[in-house]
């Protein structure tokens, strides 16, 4: 089997130095996939997602990037890895254009024009929305349009890897479908998407390949026909969402 371009062996996270949130975590994230992380409140899934991007150390364990250990890198050197974070909480610029928006996220190659022009064009060919908008104020939209502004943002470096927290929570649902087919899309396009999801159902449907998480830990993992197939993890599932996943 190839090299996964993540992986997590062991991986125990703290808050505050010793409230142990991770306590072990194993992880693959295979090139070219959507691998979704599910779970209960408080299972750790915004925390895996952080310590991947290096706003959380690890504190044992090990966590590798094309076969590399990036587990001392700070985030600002992950993200020049090819690694970028779209964080649950809002987070546009408001008083900002949406191009200003953008233009931040081309801040790593904020000296070639060309590059910068390329960039814009190929984040407006994905989200023609944005375009339109390009002039006005990113507080002027809708919570659906400021998701695509973020999620553009953090696209228009080309990651090799995009991680995703909950990115349709509090979306209306025209919004979430379109965001989820983007989801698809990226994966389909190359991409590799890492996506936390309180969504069980919507989470399923998109993703390659599945984690579960409980209180810090790995509870069940699979592809997604495993989760539309096996019925224990479909009660799993079911269990602690109350929530049948279509089979
Ligand atoms: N800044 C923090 N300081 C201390 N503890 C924290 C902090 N952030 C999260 N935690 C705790 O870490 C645990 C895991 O939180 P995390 O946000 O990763 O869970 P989650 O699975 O993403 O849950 P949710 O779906 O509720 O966001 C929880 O017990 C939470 O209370």
């Amino acid at each position: 089997m190839a090299e996964p371009l993540i992986r997590m062996d062991g991986v125990h996270v703290a808050y505050n130095g010793d409230i142990m949130v991770l306590q072990g975590i194993d992880l693959d994230i295979s090139r070219g996939q959507v691998t979704g992380i599910i779970g209960p409140n408080g299972a750790g899934k915004s925390t895996v997602l952080k310590t991947i991007f290096g706003l959380l150390q690890v504190k044992s364990g090990s966590l590798s990037l094309n076969g590399r250990d990036i587990s001392r890198l700070k985030a600002h050197e992950r993200a020049l890895e090819g690694i970028a974070f779209v964080p649950q909480n809002r987070a546009t610029f408001a008083d900002l254009s949406v191009e200003d928006n953008l233009l931040l996220g081309c801040w790593p190659f904020r000296r070639d024009k060309a590059r910068i022009a390329r960039a814009l064009e190929s984040v407006y060919a994905r989200f023609p929305i944005l375009k339109e908008k390009r002039r006005d104020m990113a507080r002027s939209m809708s919570g659906g349009q400021q998701r695509f502004v973020e999620i553009a943002r953090a696209l228009i470096v080309e990651p090799d890897v995009i991680l995703l927290d909950e990115p349709t929570a509090m979306i209306a649902p025209k919004i979430s479908k379109e965001i989820y087919a983007l989801i698809r899309q990226l994966a389909d396009d190359g991409a590799t998407v890492v996506l936390v999801d309180q969504n069980v159902r919507q989470c399923v449907n998109v993703s390659d390949r599945l984690y579960v998480l409980e209180l810090g830990r790995n509870k069940a993992q699979g592809s997604r026909d495993d989760f539309a197939s096996d019925t224990q993890l479909r009660d799993l599932v079911a269990e602690w969402v109350n929530y049948k996943i279509d089979h």
